[in-house]
């Protein structure tokens, strides 16, 4: 008889466990089901609430035991989804079980979107058994090559020491606008500390340099010779260096023409949503970039399937200053909120979205120094017609303000500025702000006083 269950969530991560834990305090009499492959489930610590929308918490790999110690009524099936069957409300997963569901919420994450699939010189980084293998193969590398430009390679060419490191960045800006700022503040530690204050109109759209980069070739000596030689029909032969010429393993040529050669390549190039054991023979609606679509109480297309995390893609209309983009907070949101829906609808009470979807949001490190994103802080989609304030202060904090209209619309803040509750307020409010200019970032006027 196949075992069923008033809620099954898939996927142990952030999004999963908050949704799990949701539902099993709020119905503990419930028969209740986490299915996920591996015998650790990531959880939330130290979760701290700092304002309205901004939290702040750690994450930490705990055996899943300490979910069922806590929730009687809560199982743990270790295995993987293999296909779902959303009109009979039951699933198979990979050791040939069937499971029965009334409510099903899907939070299995997101992969590695490799910029070239399948090569052994090109590596993703997304879990534990991922950085070991990065670990294992840098402990041994004399130079590699990191792509993409987001979180992921930030993190990576600050952290790794003890061997050659060649980024390139495909555009000046782009989701983590912050390495170019930190750099210049931390080049200026032991400078003045005078802030510098900078106002400037975007009147056209920012230069993108293309930049895509292509593998030349992998592996074998005579290969790469001939891998080269191919190169050169196509390439300014200058750029190749006769000396290194089949000593590296791979070589890598990006769109401006260099080739490099190096031990390995990491792709950190973004995360593609891990829907696969979950569309075939079902009907889910798929957004743009292959997100399982879920409007704001977080359901699918089909009928009792909820998602939340990096595997779904938010398909309401959204709050002007919020945006998706695949992060623990979000996945913490989304998880917490699939489980209050469900919970309503099986309670029959209706439910509005929550409040932290009104701004985005995001705290994290970069470099050592805090970093605070708010609303549209790389004025993402506001086109020409905005200004930027900066203050700089050198060694210290880095600020910069995006108004469109005169009204603020999104903030960078790098160091300890303490001004991230002061900003989401003047974001959130919309107070039109033309009349304070430049003092906006003045640091002889407190603004947190100004603004009370
Ligand atoms: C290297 C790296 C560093 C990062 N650093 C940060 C950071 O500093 N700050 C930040 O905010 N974000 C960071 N992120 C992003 C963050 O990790 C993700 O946004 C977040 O973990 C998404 O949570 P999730 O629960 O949706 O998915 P995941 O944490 O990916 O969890 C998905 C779960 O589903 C399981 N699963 C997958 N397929 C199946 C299946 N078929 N059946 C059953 N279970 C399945 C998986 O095993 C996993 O347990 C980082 C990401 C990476 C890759
Ligand atoms: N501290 C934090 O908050 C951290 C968060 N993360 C999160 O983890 C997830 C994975 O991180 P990551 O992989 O860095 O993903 P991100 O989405 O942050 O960044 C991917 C980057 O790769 C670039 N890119 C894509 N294709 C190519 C290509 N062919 N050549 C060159 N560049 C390319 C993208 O440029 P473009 O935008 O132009 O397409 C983008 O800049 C993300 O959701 C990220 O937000 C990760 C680490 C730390």
């Amino acid at each position: 008889m196949t075992e069923s269950y008033k809620f099954v969530v898939v996927g142990g991560g952030i999004a999963g466990v908050t949704c799990v834990e949701q539902l099993a305090s709020q119905f503990p009499s419930a028969h209740i089901a986490l299915i996920t492959p591996g015998p650790h489930i990531k959880t939330v610590t130290n979760y701290k609430q700092v304002s309205r929308t901004m939290e702040e918490f750690g994450v930490e790999e705990r055996p899943f035991t300490v979910l069922e110690e806590k929730y009687s009524n809560l199982k743990f099936l270790q295995s993987a989804v293999k296909t779902l069957h959303a009109k009979s409300h039951c699933l198979e997963t990979t050791d040939g079980k069937v499971y029965g569901y009334e409510m099903l919420c899907i939070c299995s994450g997101a992969r590695p979107k490799l910029f070239i699939d399948d090569n052994p010189y090109v590596l993703g980084i997304r879990d534990t058994d991922s950085a070991q293998e990065f670990q294992k193969r840098l402990s041994k590398a004399k130079r590699i090559v990191v792509v993409g430009n987001g979180g992921i390679a930030l993190e990576l060419v600050h952290e790794v020491g003890g061997c050659e490191v060649i980024w390139r960045q495909k555009k000046p800006t782009n989701l983590f606008p912050v390495r170019g700022l930190v750099t210049q503040l931390k080049n200026q530690r032991e400078a003045h500390l005078t802030p510098s204050l900078q106002r400037e109109t975007i009147d056209k759209p920012p230069l993108q340099q293309s930049m895509v980069v292509l593998l030349a070739q992998t592996g074998m000596k005579e290969l790469i010779y001939k891998a080269l030689n191919r190169l050169r029909d196509t390439t300014n032969s200058s750029d190749l260096n006769p000396e290194t010429v089949g000593s590296w393993p791979v070589y890598i040529k990006l769109s401006n023409g260099k080739i490099y050669g190096c031990d390995f390549i990491v792709s950190a190039t973004g995360v593609e949503p891990n829907t696969e054991p979950f569309l075939h023979g079902n009907n889910f609606a798929l957004a743009s970039d292959c997100g399982l679509q879920v409007n704001d109480q977080m359901r699918t297309s089909e009928p009792d399937v909820y998602a939340a995390g990096d595997v779904c893609t938010a398909g309401w209309k959204h709050s002007p200053q919020w945006q998706q983009m695949r992060l623990w907070t979000q996945a913490r949101q989304m998880g917490w909120h699939a489980g209050r829906c469900m919970a309503a609808h099986v309670l029959s009470e209706p439910i509005e979205l929550d409040f932290c979807f009104e701004l985005f949001s995001h705290i994290t490190k970069f470099f050592s120094y805090k970093v605070v994103l708010l609303g549209k802080y790389n004025a993402q989609g506001l086109g020409p017609n905005h200004e930027l304030v900066v203050r700089c202060t050198k060694g210290r904090e880095y600020i910069k303000v995006v108004l469109s209209g005169g009204r603020m619309v999104g903030a960078v803040l790098i160091g300890d500025t303490d001004l991230e509750e002061t900003f989401e307020n003047l974001i959130l409010n919309q107070m039109d702000l033309t009349s304070y200019g430049e003092d906006l970032l003045n640091p002889d006027i407190d603004i947190e006083d100004y603004f009370d």
